[in-house]
């Protein structure tokens, strides 16, 4: 068991600067995730090495298509022994479920959580792709059909971290992006929070990329925020 509350965002372009990073970490010291940028460049050997060194990885693919779809792909990162794997909520609940069946053939399967709203989104953005309500009541309805749909968690930001916990109950997992220490450059995301404001709130887990992997000294940014979160 692996204890910190910190996922590092490994969202490189070079394998070397990836490994680099990792060579500098421990399992205890943080989860790994593994996106769509290095995923696409590096492919699954990447995910298994990780994995094959201990760490807790987070393959974070975000699947959205048709339940027969979706289901295949959750099966094929099963396969990788990742830890943890993600959906949209907004695929629904039939989607949903499929992932979640595929994975019930596994002893010991990745948790399987959903993305409510992006953190990079605001009001604005979201009212330009069709949604009417704010953003609070729509994560909130995404995360209460990501629950009843059967998965253990959500994608959200760690604003939503004290409504959504309130609402669905502490053993409903939070994983939040979005995360800045205080100082730190936003760049594209809108609904952000520091590290120690997302833990007194109740979020399970925190994913952080550039804070730390652009960071001078990122192991000992790590190791400063992991410390300010205790
Ligand atoms: O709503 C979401 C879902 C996923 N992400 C991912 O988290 C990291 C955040 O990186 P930072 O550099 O700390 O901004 C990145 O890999 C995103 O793809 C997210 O930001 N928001």
């Amino acid at each position: 068991m692996h204890n910190s509350k910190v996922i590092v965002a490994l969202d490189y372009n070079e394998k070397e600067k990836a490994i680099a990073f990792v060579d500098s970490v421990t399992p205890d010291s943080c989860k790994l995730k593994v996106g769509k940028e290095m995923f696409t460049l590096f492919g699954p050997d990447f995910v298994k090495e990780l994995v094959g060194r201990g760490f807790d990885v987070f393959l974070d693919l975000k699947f959205h298509d048709i339940p027969n779809t979706v289901a295949k792909a959750c099966a094929a990162a099963a396969e990788l022994g990742v830890w943890m794997i993600n959906v949209h909520a907004s695929g629904g609940s039939k989607m949903m479920q499929a992932a979640k069946e595929a994975l019930a053939q596994y002893d010991k399967p990745p948790k399987l959580i959903a993305v409510t709203v992006l953190t990079s989104m605001d009001a604005e953005q979201l009212s330009g792709t069709g949604v009417t309500t704010d953003i609070q009541s729509h994560v909130e309805h995404l995360a209460k059909l990501t629950k009843e749909s059967g998965l253990e968690g959500v994608v959200c930001s760690a604003m939503e971290a004290k409504s959504l916990k309130a609402l669905l109950g502490t053993d409903f997992t939070l994983v939040t992006p979005g995360i800045r220490p205080q100082g730190s450059a936003t760049g594209d995301q809108s609904r952000v929070v520091t590290p120690q404001q997302a833990v007194a709130d109740g979020v399970d887990y925190m994913v952080i990329g550039r804070p730390i992997t652009q960071s001078p000294d990122p192991l000992q940014t790590l190791k400063e925020i992991n410390a300010s979160v205790l």
